[in-house]
């Protein structure tokens, strides 16, 4: 087996992605040592039970101590924090990276607080499920996903091509995008279908009340999908729309007016209209597999049976 590309890992927050990461680092001995932190002292506790990192810290200062790589994985909401606490103990020549799901907003909060002589270099690995929390990770997550790296001004290349290779390591393909690009291409890929799924979950809440849990119960595979988007975790998704607002409202406004048109093909009786549109979305997922791009994540069961929220 090679030897790590980094000697020591700090992971801050140890929920779903980074505990795949301490996973996925482990199977092919990417970290000499992998250090971790959560603020919630019950998920640390987890995350020492399971033996998730080699040392869990109490203080996300503690973890980041001296360590190669820093890697935030908080919602993006608390990035701002982690940061500021993490910047005095900050070794020269270190990495901090992040796996935000937005990317703009990330930029603005951390780098101000990253010191002369650390590389700040932002990530998103396009990989997840609904599952929140130490023990919802595992090893396959990255395997055969992308991971966007989106280097700030002045990026170093070497320190860029160290992170990159961490992650092609874990699995994954990497890709480089700039910031406010992928946060469009985000809104349209990720952030609006969560939109819609976390809507269409609560129509049919309320629905039910009238339909008397039918809706539940004879629930096709398309709702079934939505269920399973709409059960992500809160607190990450809050955070995203909070952060990634200007093109998360430009791609509503234009899947409302869509939306609309569809609306009144329906209420004329315009099924050329229908099958029009149809027809050429449906090319479009074509497309994705003729492209072999349906990189559908590896079993989603895996992490359901033990997966728990954790604050
Ligand atoms: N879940 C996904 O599908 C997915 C995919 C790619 C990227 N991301 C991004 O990765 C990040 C983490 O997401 P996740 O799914 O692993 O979330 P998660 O809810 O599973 O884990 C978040 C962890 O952060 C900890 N935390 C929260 N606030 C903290 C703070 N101030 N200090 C220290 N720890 C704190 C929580 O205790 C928890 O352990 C988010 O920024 C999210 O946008 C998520
Ligand atoms: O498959 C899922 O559960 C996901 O929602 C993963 C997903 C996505 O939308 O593809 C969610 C958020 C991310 O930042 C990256 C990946």
């Amino acid at each position: 087996m090679s030897a790590p590309i980094y000697g020591r890992v700090a992971l801050i927050g140890l929920g779903l992605i980074a505990s795949s990461m301490a996973h996925a680092m482990r199977r092919a001995n990417l970290a000499g040592e992998i250090t971790g932190h959560a603020r919630s002292a019950a998920t640390r506790e987890t995350a020492a039970e399971i033996g998730l990192v080699d040392r869990v810290c109490d203080t996300a200062a503690e973890a980041a101590d001296g360590a190669d790589l820093v890697v935030l994985c908080v919602p993006v909401g608390a990035m701002e924090a982690v940061a500021r606490e993490i910047a005095p103990v900050l070794k020269p020549g270190a990495t901090v990276s992040d796996v935000g799901s937005v990317k703009r907003a990330v930029i603005e909060a951390v780098a101000p607080h990253i010191p002369e002589g650390v590389h700040f270099i932002p990530a998103h690995p396009l990989a997840g499920t609904e599952h929140s929390g130490p023990r919802a990770g595992f090893a396959e997550l990255f395997d055969n996903r992308w991971c966007l790296i989106v280097p700030v001004e002045n990026s170093d290349a070497a320190a860029t091509a160290r992170l990159s290779a961490l992650w092609e390591g874990m699995g994954a393909h990497v890709d480089v995008m700039d910031a406010d690009h992928h946060d469009l291409v985000l809104a349209v890929t990720s952030h609006t279908p969560h939109l819609i799924a976390y809507t269409m979950v609560g129509v049919a809440d309320d629905l039910r009340r009238v339909t008397d849990s039918e809706v539940i119960k004879y629930s096709a595979a398309g709702f079934r999908d939505f269920t399973r988007i709409a059960a992500s975790d809160p607190t990450m998704w809050r955070d995203v729309f909070l952060t990634n607002k200007e093109a998360t409202l430009e791609i509503l406004g234009r899947f409302t007016e869509e939306l609309f048109a569809l609306q009144r093909a329906i209420r004329t009786g315009d099924g050329d209209h229908l099958h029009d549109y149809f027809t050429r979305t449906r090319a479009i997922r074509r497309g994705i597999i003729e492209a072999g791009q349906d990189t559908a994540a590896p079993d989603f069961g895996r992490g359901a049976a033990s997966a728990r929220k954790e604050g």
